[in-house]
């Protein structure tokens, strides 16, 4: 199957407060679609939402295909979800919490892509081989936005969803992560949701976008659009402005 997420007429919150609402949203495998939103505006929400973290509302969410309301534990395997660095488990170290996800998903811990992306072995291409066993509360945010990246991948699900990983990402540890993305996408075998406050990132990454405001899709760029406006510096930055500014005036 082609399309690994599709989001119909979805709402969620919290104890009965509906906080996003309304959202469409599919993804085909090879698609990279950035989520922008100001704070507040239910990033984090919709994708708790779409990975059964809090239930839905109204509407629905098939992942790869299967009902997530339906059956969510084969749901959950079509995802692997990169928590926002911060959220990683300070003490544990990077192995441990490969282990600890790669258990609770159910498959080795060394089942990670690699012939999809540059430099094989993905500890090596993302240089974590020296933090592997030290504590995650020692690493830096781009190495914890690596482990968070590696655990996404782990079982190579089809859909993988980044939440704030990129952002304070140094050029360096951005530059990997992007190349990470980019090159296991474009191998048609997964495709990408990357919830970021990184505009400027957006149109080198992605080949579609969507604007979060007040806990609906506002506005979306297909891949044309982000195509036209990643040409010169700044264009999609002010694009993104405009809409926030259209959304703060209506
Ligand atoms: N656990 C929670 N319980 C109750 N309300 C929540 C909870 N998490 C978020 N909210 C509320 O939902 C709304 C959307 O928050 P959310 O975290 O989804 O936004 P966001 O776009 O991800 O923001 P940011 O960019 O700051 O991370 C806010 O009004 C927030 O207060």
């Amino acid at each position: 199957m082609d399309e690994v997420l599709t989001v119909e007429e979805l709402s969620a919150g919290y104890r009965g407060r509906i906080v996003v609402r309304g959202i469409d949203l599919s993804l085909h495998r090879g698609d990279i679609v950035g989520l922008l939103g100001a704070n507040g505006s239910g990033k984090s929400t919709l994708t708790r939402a779409i990975t059964g973290q809090i239930p839905l509302i109204g509407g629905s969410v098939a992942i790869d295909g299967i009902d997530l309301a339906a059956a969510l534990e084969r749901a959950k395997a079509g995802f692997g979800l990169a928590i926002e660095p911060h959220e990683l488990p300070a003490p544990l170290s990077g192995r441990q919490y490969i282990e600890l996800v790669a258990s609770i998903r159910g498959c080795a811990p060394n089942d990670l892509p690699s012939g999809d992306l540059p430099g094989g072995d993905l500890l090596e291409r993302l240089d974590l081989g020296r933090w592997i066993d030290r504590p995650i509360a020692e690493y830096s945010l781009g190495t914890r936005a690596k482990i968070a990246i590696v655990a996404a991948l782990l079982g190579r699900p089809p859909l993988l969803i980044f939440d704030e990983t990129l952002n304070g990402l140094d050029p360096v540890a951005a530059w990997e992560v992007k190349r990470v993305i980019t090159a296991l996408c474009a191998s048609g075998r997964h495709a990408a949701l990357v919830s970021t406050h990184v505009v400027e990132a957006v149109p080198t990454l992605c080949n579609r976008a969507v604007l979060m405001a007040d806990g609906s899709l506002s506005r979306s760029w297909d891949a044309a659009q982000l195509a036209e406006a990643g040409r010169a510096p700044g264009v999609f930055e002010e694009s993104v402005m405009q809409a926030l500014r259209m959304r703060a005036a209506a």
